[in-house]
């Protein structure tokens, strides 16, 4: 069994981890001011902060239990749902499949990708099918994640809205329910004893609005805005990951920081466990266009004061589908031919100050 996340081992004293703020869920849903300010604060900062009292850890850990009776199956088992090089990332996902760096190294994880849009409606199919022990706890396991992070990512997409002065559901508009969209779960396990400075998963920043992340164990490092040192980010009971996405970058104008990260090997002693985490990755309608909302002159004035390179960067014009699947393309080994694809996969970290 995975390591339970409520019994992580322990964190080498030698190993300085970053002080993310910590949120307070019940909080922010109770309208308190001084944690709507702190959010904000986060948001605009690094980018990534702590959430407690969020109330659905068990619900995270469930999921690794889902996946751990996925990657059971025999290789040919699991390959008749992997994602496939055209820029989809619902499904299973091989160890070796993605890149992590601009030479094309293939990443050492094996994962699996769940659309929100397939979990709701289930059984009725609406992307795509993952096999028999993705099914038997779509109802039990997976709906019941992605119901709580979907709330959990309304909540706080509503607070932005506000905080950026947006007309009242503005972002929420661009991220309904019942919309298409490439939002989704995804389980990742990374063998244990991975070698020393191996990345796991390369240096990125994530392709949506907001991301919700429960691991076991270290690995996880982000860069600081200003500085060149990687740093790690220690998890904690009781507390999820949770971070801005380039989408939300491009829609406040830059405003909102979508952070580069990466992962490598878990510190210290933790580099003998296998680690597992659990993301929730919240992402536009796939109709929604990638644009700074000007019509909010928080928005506007932001987006005027940037470099003419970042606004360009932060102003795609193409729909979150085009944006997310020649992201994803572009990270599938397969379609790997030099140092260019690498620069095809990146995001909104061009042009970044
Ligand atoms: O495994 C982690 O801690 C982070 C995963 C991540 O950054 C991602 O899947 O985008
Ligand atoms: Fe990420």
């Amino acid at each position: 069994m995975p390591v339970p996340v409520r019994e992580l081992p322990e964190w080498p004293s030698n190993v300085e981890a970053h002080p993310l703020l910590v949120i307070d869920y019940r909080l922010l849903k109770e309208g308190n001011q001084a944690e709507i300010d702190r959010l904000w604060e986060a948001g605009t900062n690094l980018g990534f902060w702590y959430l407690t009292n969020y109330d659905a850890e068990q619900e995270f850990v469930s999921m690794w239990g889902m996946a751990e009776e996925l990657f059971k199956l025999p290789l040919e088992e699991k390959m008749k749902h992997e994602q496939g090089d055209e820029g989809s990332s619902f499904g299973y996902k091989a160890i070796g499949n993605y890149i992590v760096d601009a030479a094309g190294s293939p990443d050492p994880v094996e994962g699996v990708d769940i659309a929100k849009d397939d979990a709701l409606s289930y059984p009725v199919v609406s992307r795509r099918e993952y096999g028999t022990p993705v099914n038997d706890r779509m109802k039990s396991v997976v709906a019941p994640f992605v119901e709580k992070c979907v709330s959990i990512t309304d909540t706080m997409i509503d607070i932005f809205n506000d905080k950026l002065a947006l007309p009242k559901g503005a972002l929420a508009k661009l991220h309904q329910r019942n919309d298409f969209s490439a939002s989704e779960t995804r389980t990742i396990r990374a063998p244990a004893n991975l070698t020393p400075g191996k990345l796991a998963i390369g240096g990125h920043t994530d392709f949506g609005t907001l991301s919700l992340l429960v691991n076991n164990l270290g690995g996880l490092q982000v860069l600081p805005p200003g500085t060149t040192e990687w740093c790690y980010v220690r998890p904690l009971p009781g507390h999820m990951i949770c971070n801005i996405g380039d989408t939300l970058t491009m829609f406040s104008g830059g405003l909102l920081n979508s952070n580069i990260h990466r992962v490598v090997p878990p510190p210290g002693s933790q580099a003998k466990y296998e680690r597992w985490s659990q993301v929730y990755f919240c992402r536009p309608s796939d109709t929604a266009p990638l644009l700074p909302l000007l019509e909010s002159t928080i928005v506007s004035e932001a987006f005027n004061k940037l470099t003419p390179e970042r606004q360009k960067a932060l102003s795609p014009g193409v729909n979150s589908i085009d944006w997310h699947t020649r992201r994803q393309k572009n990270y599938r080994t397969k379609n790997h031919k030099g140092q260019e694809t690498w620069a095809a996969n990146r995001g909104t970290e061009n042009g970044r100050a």
